[in-house]
């Protein structure tokens, strides 16, 4: 038995170093690259960079996703991203204003930006993928160069093998069940408290088991995701914390059912973004204009988590409580049968109801 990290524990370790602001190396079949997440990278570690490509020849520039660009006015011909050419005297403030759009308004004349065009873009990709696991801003300096893994070798940086990599990203190993315990709340005396841990060092979800639901039924359930400004501040934005409370009040009343709490915070893009698009929000953007404007899709969870916890409890079919009929079609999609969907319509105030109608015509939500 080899005492070496596998790719696993590198793909963490990789996230762990971008949150940093260290680089890191992806090592292709076709190419290799150091690449850094803008949004972290400080000017010395820059300035390195900037020489390894002047002494080198290799290309440096950023790269942002097609909604980000889009926003940019930037040509994205690689379809799904862009590779933004880094203008010479490009410095901290340019690479961190074409990244985030938190003074795009105040500073709209960014740009003219040139895009590069042609050539692999598989590592490009890769280093978007990595960065949005991190739950930074979307936008990625990378370096082509060969000689990437041997200078990271050198500078103690870790070394992601990039095909080992995006299998591995694209595979969803269901979390494990570490510990449970009886936990009363007010919904119900018989609440269960599970906690599950995905083996790939990311963030551990909870599961709130009311009652004893038997598992050859389908059981009422709700996969709720984190909101930290809705279900604990009680924030007026949208209608997080009352669908909890309520969908928690109806499993007490029926007496057997599973609720799903996945830290998954921002429909999966962290609360520092969610942050920067409730400021995007107050300038006037809807919720998915804002998450499109920071370079995000509208909703980046993965929703294989939710499924794989509720099979790793015995449950196959469910009762869904939701209004989010992409949450129905994932869960079939994830091998869990949904036999009916169970409204749950709570929790609309005067600051939330443009964000709800916004959900029902953009998202599809039922209302
Ligand atoms: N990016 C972003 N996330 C938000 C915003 N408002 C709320 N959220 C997040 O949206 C998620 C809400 O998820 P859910 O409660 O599962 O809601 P849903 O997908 O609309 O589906 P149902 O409630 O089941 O109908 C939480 O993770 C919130 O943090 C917003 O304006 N922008
Ligand atoms: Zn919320």
């Amino acid at each position: 038995m080899s005492l070496k990290p596998d790719i696993i524990h590198l793909l963490a370790r990789a996230r762990a170093d971008l949150a940093m602001g260290l680089p890191v190396a992806l090592s292709g079949a076709e190419g290799a690259a150091l690449v850094a997440a803008a949004e972290t990278i400080e000017a010395p570690r820059l300035a390195s960079l900037r020489a390894l490509a002047n002494e080198t020849g290799g290309a440096l520039s950023l790269a942002v996703t097609a909604r980000r660009a889009e926003t940019l006015k930037a040509r994205a011909y690689d379809n799904d991203l862009a590779r933004l050419v880094l203008p010479k005297d490009a410095d901290l403030k340019w690479i961190r204003a074409t990244a985030s759009p938190e003074d795009d308004l105040v500073q709209p004349m960014k740009g003219p930006f040139r895009s590069l065009r042609g050539g692999d873009v598989r590592l490009h990709r890769l280093a978007l993928s990595l960065v949005k696991a991190a739950r930074l801003l979307p936008a990625m300096l990378v370096l082509d160069w060969p000689g990437a893994p041997a200078a990271a070798r050198e500078a103690g940086l870790t070394i992601l093998p990039a095909e080992a990599a995006e299998a591995a990203m694209r595979l969803a190993s269901p979390p494990h069940g570490v510990v449970s315990a009886r936990v009363p709340i007010v919904a119900s005396q018989a609440g269960r408290v599970h906690v599950f841990r995905p083996e790939d060092g990311s963030e551990e979800h909870y599961a709130i088991e009311i009652g004893a639901p038997p598992r050859d039924k389908p059981v009422l359930a709700r996969l709720h995701s984190a909101c930290f400004t809705g279900d604990v501040l009680g924030s007026l934005k949208c209608d997080c914390g009352p669908q909890l409370n309520a969908a928690l009040m109806q499993m007490g009343a029926a007496g057997a059912a599973v609720l799903l709490y996945l830290n998954q915070e921002g429909r999966g893009i962290g609360l520092a973004n969610k942050m920067r698009a409730y400021s995007l929000q107050d300038q006037g953007f809807d919720t998915v204009e804002a998450n499109h404007r920071l370079g995000f899709e509208d909703d980046e969870r993965d929703f294989r988590i939710g499924a794989g916890i509720l099979r790793k409890m015995g449950f196959g079919a469910v009762r869904l409580m939701t209004n989010n009929p992409a949450k129905i079609e994932m869960m079939r999609r994830c091998g869990v049968e949904v036999t009916e969907r169970v409204p749950l319509m709570v929790g609309e105030t005067a600051q939330n109801r443009a964000y709800l109608a916004t959900k029902a015509r953009k998202s599809g939500h039922m209302l």
